[in-house]
C-alpha cells in the first residue's frame, strides 16, 4: 500500500489530481495497478524538464529535481513517450520510477530535420480558446484552435474577453461562431478584468481539473488569470526555500492552483499550436463540410468546376460561408502535410513496402491526392 499523505491528498488535489480521496483510491485502474506495482512511490506531477531529468512537484508550493527514468535517456526513445508538464509520475527517494497512464494530451507536429510530435501538455481536462472582442476577434481562428485541440480528449470552451468594450458585437460574434463551435463547445463573453464576470467560467473549473489557456498574443490570457486568481494572485510570483534534502527553491508557474479547485497548466508551448497529422476533420469541427463533401457526385470531386457539386452548391446558396470553406481547405491541407510526414516517418522506420504506403493511401482516400 502507498503510505496515505498526512493531509489526505489535498496538496496533490491542488495541483490537478483527478481523483476525490487519498491517492491510493485512484479512480483509474490503470493508475491504482501502477501505484500498486510501486508501494513506496509518491505521486507527483511534471512541471518541466530539468537536464537530465524533470521538476516535479508534490503540491501547491514546493517543487524538487528527480532523476528520470534511464530508458527515457536513450537517444531513440520515443520522445512523445517522455513526461512533459502535466503528467503524473511515481517517484521514490529521488527518482521517477513510473509514467501513470495520460487521460488526455496536447500534441504538436514539429518540422525539423525529422519531422517529430511534440507532447506540449499532458492530462488536460480542459482548454480556454481565448480571443477578444475587438479587431483580433477572428472565427478562423478559433477554428483552427478547435481542430488542434479536439482529438487529444480535452473539452474546449471559447472564451471571449473585452466584452465590456464599446466596439465590442458580442451577437454578432456569437452568430459568427454558432456553425465553427457546434453543440458540444460553450462560448462565453467575458470582461478578463472583472472577478465576478469571469466566474461563469467556474463551471468548468471545478476540483480535480486540469485547463490551459490558448490565444493569440493581446486576447486577455493573463488578464483572466489573474482574474480567476483573485485575492490568491500574490501567490504566484512567490518563492518559497527549503532545506530538504534533494529540493530545490522554485516558483509554481507552470501549475497554478485557482481558488475555485482547478489548477492552471502554464507552458510556453500552448502559443504554437501546429498539426501533428492525426487530426480529424469530421471530428474537429468541420463534420458539415466533409458531410456536404461526400454529396458530391464524383468522389473524387475537387469541389472546382465539376458538375453535382454540393460543396460549391451549398456556398452559392449561402448554406456554407466561403471563408470558413476557404478555412476548411488550408486546414486540410496542413493536416494533409503534416499525415504525409508523420507517415514517411513512420514508414521509414519499418518496412517502407509493408508499411510506409498503406498510411498514405489512407490519407489520399481522406484528403485527395496532393
Ligand atoms: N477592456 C478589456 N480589456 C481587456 C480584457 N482582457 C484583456 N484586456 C486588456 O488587453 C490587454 C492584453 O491582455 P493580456 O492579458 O496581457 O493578454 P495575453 O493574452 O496575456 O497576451 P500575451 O501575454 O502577449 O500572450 C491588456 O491591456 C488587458 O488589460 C477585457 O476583457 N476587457
Ligand atoms: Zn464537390
Amino acid at each position: 500500500m502507498n503510505s496515505a499523505p498526512p493531509d489526505g491528498g489535498a496538496a496533490l488535489r491542488a495541483i490537478g489530481w483527478p481523483f476525490p480521496g487519498v491517492p491510493e483510491e485512484a479512480g483509474d485502474p490503470a493508475w491504482a495497478a501502477a501505484m500498486a506495482a510501486h508501494p513506496q512511490a509518491r505521486p507527483a506531477r511534471v512541471m518541466a524538464q530539468h537536464r537530465s531529468g524533470y521538476l516535479v512537484a508534490e503540491g501547491p508550493v514546493e517543487g524538487g529535481a528527480v532523476e528520470s527514468l534511464p530508458e527515457w535517456q536513450r537517444p531513440k526513445f520515443p520522445p512523445e513517450q517522455r513526461p512533459a508538464v502535466g503528467d503524473w509520475v511515481l517517484v521514490e527517494e529521488a527518482s521517477i520510477v513510473a509514467l501513470l497512464p495520460r487521460r488526455s494530451v496536447i500534441k504538436r507536429g514539429a518540422a525539423g530535420e525529422h519531422y517529430r510530435q511534440q507532447v506540449i501538455a499532458a492530462n488536460v481536462d480542459v482548454v480556454l480558446v481565448v480571443c477578444g472582442l475587438d479587431a483580433d476577434f477572428n472565427p478562423r481562428r478559433i477554428e483552427r484552435y478547435l481542430l488542434l485541440v479536439r482529438g487529444g480528449g480535452a473539452q474546449p470552451v471559447v472564451v471571449l474577453t473585452k466584452a465590456d468594450r464599446a466596439d465590442a458585437d458580442v451577437d454578432a460574434a456569437l452568430a459568427a461562431l454558432a456553425g465553427v463551435a457546434g453543440a458540444d463547445v460553450p462560448v462565453l463573453a467575458v470582461d478578463a478584468r472583472d472577478r465576478d464576470s469571469v466566474a461563469v467560467l467556474e463551471t468548468w473549473l471545478r476540483p480535480g481539473v486540469s485547463a490551459v489557456l490558448v490565444g493569440s498574443s493581446g486576447a486577455g490570457k493573463s488578464t483572466l488569470t489573474n482574474s480567476l486568481l483573485g485575492s490568491e494572485r500574490m501567490k504566484t510570483g512567490e518563492v518559497r526555500s527549503s532545506d530538504e534534502r534533494g529540493r530545490h527553491t522554485t516558483t509554481h508557474r507552470a501549475l497554478i492552483p485557482l481558488p475555485s479547485g482547478a489548477c492552471l497548466i502554464d507552458t510556453p508551448g500552448m502559443r504554437e499550436l501546429k498539426p501533428t497529422g492525426e487530426e480529424d476533420l469530421a471530428e474537429g469541427g468541420f463534420a458539415e463540410v466533409e458531410a456536404l463533401a461526400q454529396q458530391c457526385r464524383f468522389r473524387d470531386c475537387r469541389h472546382e468546376q465539376e458538375p453535382g457539386c454540393a460543396v460549391r452548391a451549398a456556398i452559392e446558396s449561402g448554406a456554407l460561408d466561403p471563408a470558413r470553406y476557404a478555412s476548411y481547405l488550408k486546414l486540410r491541407d496542413e493536416v494533409g502535410a503534416a499525415a504525409g510526414k508523420l507517415a514517411g516517418r513512420r514508414g521509414s522506420k519499418r518496412d517502407e513496402k509493408a508499411l510506409g504506403k498503406a498510411p498514405n493511401k489512407r490519407l489520399d482516400d481522406r484528403y485527395g491526392k496532393r
